[in-house]
């Protein structure tokens, strides 16, 4: 059992597959198609990635692939939390810009969708976050594209700590500057 809710961003949705604790601990189904697409998510995913970060306050993102590479990714938390976001980069979307950020957690188990077109990143809120998510295309490093974290105007939660970024990342454009490659597909007037 899911329970797939939309966000305010038309594509996006937060996802909650259901816990059975018992005892032992639990277990939960971390990936139904068939939920997904009752959503009208029809996405197939074609790459896992799990990543490690050590420190709390780690920065990842803002990442996208360019098309023909797009990513629509289904993101989880596999230890740790962390502050998971997307945000809308489709060229002509009247929520051009907007983002949207969620705690993911091991606690709570709750996964984000995010569509084509959108930029993703995350902070990670604990020592030892470890992130894992779908991809609905392969790595295609020449497609790999990155925007600045602060340039948003997300609301990062305040760790008290310095962020941590690779380098590729610190020097990433900022939004202002960002030449989209993705396009909305808006329902013509
Ligand atoms: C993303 C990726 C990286 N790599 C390699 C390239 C590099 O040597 C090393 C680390 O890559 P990065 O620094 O880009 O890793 P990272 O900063 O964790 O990149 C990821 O960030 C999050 C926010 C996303 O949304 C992902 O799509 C991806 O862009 O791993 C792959 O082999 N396959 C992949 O799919």
């Amino acid at each position: 059992m899911v329970d797939v809710k939309r966000t305010k961003l038309d594509g996006v949705f937060l996802i909650a597959p259901k816990r059975f604790g018992d005892v032992r601990g639990f277990f939960a189904e971390t990936y139904r198609r068939d939920a997904l697409r009752k959503a009208g998510i029809e996405t197939e995913f074609v790459q896992d990635n799990h990543s490690l970060s050590h420190a709390a306050g780690t920065v990842r993102g803002l990442h996208y692939q360019s098309p023909p590479h797009a990513q629509a990714k289904l993101v989880r938390c596999g230890r740790g939390r962390l502050f998971d976001v997307a945000v809308d980069a489709r060229a002509g979307s009247p929520s051009y810009g907007h983002w949207v950020g969620y705690e993911l957690s091991f606690e709570n188990g709750r996964q984000l969708f995010i569509p084509e077109g959108f930029l993703h990143g995350f902070m990670s809120l604990e020592d030892d976050t470890e992130i894992v998510y779908k991809c609905s295309d392969h790595y295609a490093p020449d497609c790999d594209g990155t925007v600045h974290w602060q340039s948003c105007g997300i609301e990062w939660p305040k760790t008290g700590l310095a962020p941590l970024l690779s380098e590729k990342d610190a020097a990433a454009v900022r939004f202002s500057a960002f030449e989209s490659p993705f396009v909305h597909a808006g329902v013509p007037a």
